[in-house]
């Protein structure tokens, strides 16, 4: 039996309408536009995919967005006071750092900047701290995304082990501890593994979900899942051209019972998720 495939783009273009129409409203009341402003430092595959998506979707949804175009020689000053200025600047209500930034930025140091109200990536300290503690300012974009795909299927996650590949603070991390919150979508019991797990296979097979975010093409095989399993697929990767999840998606969708695409997954639902966010952004500040 072949999987259901998770449409992405559908469903986000359903959380998109609700935000267009919620932001319409706050609009009226307010007379304030949500604006985001968006910083890429340099070149990164994964990024400009999102800067051209995220563009469109803030256009269609009464957004405005910005693009601050920096070379990627900028120094770690430049930096630090482009935000200081955006964190000053009343009309931005959202500021999101592209990651990565390169390799002479202290990525961490920039990221404790940003005015944690502004964080609609919820990268701040402080928010993430609010995170853990299950009491969210907002909610981080790509995992709270999955969560909402998860939740589509209508699959049970409530004492389910859930497998996350992948440790980063963008999403291994903050997958994790929505996953492990009291709660719809949540109560699974949840293991991390990265590239220093012993046994991954057998640990990965062990999985009902199976969560891949590791940037390596068609890393998660068939021999890998357990039948019936449910697998969301987070990697962006180009591979000739075309963009490759880090699921062989063609042989696993034939044992799992529920399968995200790439494109048209996780990367969309990031960006619906991400105009929610602004619009919480503009309602607190
Ligand atoms: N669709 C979307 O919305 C988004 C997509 N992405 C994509 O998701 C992927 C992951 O991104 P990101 O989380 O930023 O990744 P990072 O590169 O920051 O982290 C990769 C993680 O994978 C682990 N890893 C690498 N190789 C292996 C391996 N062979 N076995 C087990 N673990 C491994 C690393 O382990 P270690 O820590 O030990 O190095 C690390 O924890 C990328 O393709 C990225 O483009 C990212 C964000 C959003
Ligand atoms: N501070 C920060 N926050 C991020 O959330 C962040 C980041 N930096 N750096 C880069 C990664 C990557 N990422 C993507 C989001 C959406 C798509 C996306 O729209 N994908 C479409 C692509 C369709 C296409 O254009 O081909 C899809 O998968 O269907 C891709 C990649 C967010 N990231
Ligand atoms: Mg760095």
């Amino acid at each position: 039996m072949s999987a259901e495939i998770i449409d992405g783009k559908k469903l986000a273009i359903t959380f998109r309408e609700q935000v267009a129409q919620e932001v319409a409203q706050f609009k009226e009341q307010s007379q304030i536009v949500p604006h985001l402003t968006a910083i890429l430092v340099g070149e990164d595959p994964a990024s400009a995919v999102y800067v051209r998506n995220k563009q469109r979707a803030c256009e269609k949804a009464g957004i405005q967005s910005t693009l601050k175009r920096l070379p990627a020689e900028t120094t770690q000053d430049k930096l630090h006071k482009l935000v200081q200025e955006l964190n000053a600047d009343q009309s931005v209500h959202g500021i999101l750092v592209q990651l990565p930034l390169p390799k002479h930025i202290d990525e961490v140091a920039i990221l404790d900047v940003v005015n944690p109200l502004k964080d609609v990536d919820a990268f701040h300290p402080e928010n993430v701290g609010l995170i853990v503690q299950g009491r969210p300012r907002y909610l981080p974009c790509t995992p709270y995304g999955i969560q909402q795909m998860i939740l589509s299927t209508e699959m049970e996650t409530a004492g389910k082990h859930a497998v996350i590949l992948g440790r980063s603070e963008i999403v291994g991390k903050p997958m994790a501890m929505l996953l492990i919150q009291r709660g719809l979508g949540a109560d699974a019991t949840v293991t991390i593994c990265h590239s220093r797990t012993q046994n991954l296979k057998e640990i990965v097979q062990s999985a009902d979900i199976i969560i891949a975010a590791i940037g390596k093409p068609e890393f998660v095989t068939a021999d890998m899942v357990k039948p019936g399993a449910v697998v969301i697929d987070v990697g962006i990767n180009r591979v000739n051209e075309k963009l490759v999840g880090d699921v062989a998606f063609d042989s696993v969708k034939e044992i799992a019972s529920a399968i995200t695409p790439v494109p048209g997954g996780v990367g969309p639902m990031t960006i619906a998720m991400l105009l929610k966010n602004t619009l919480t952004a503009a309602r607190i500040l």
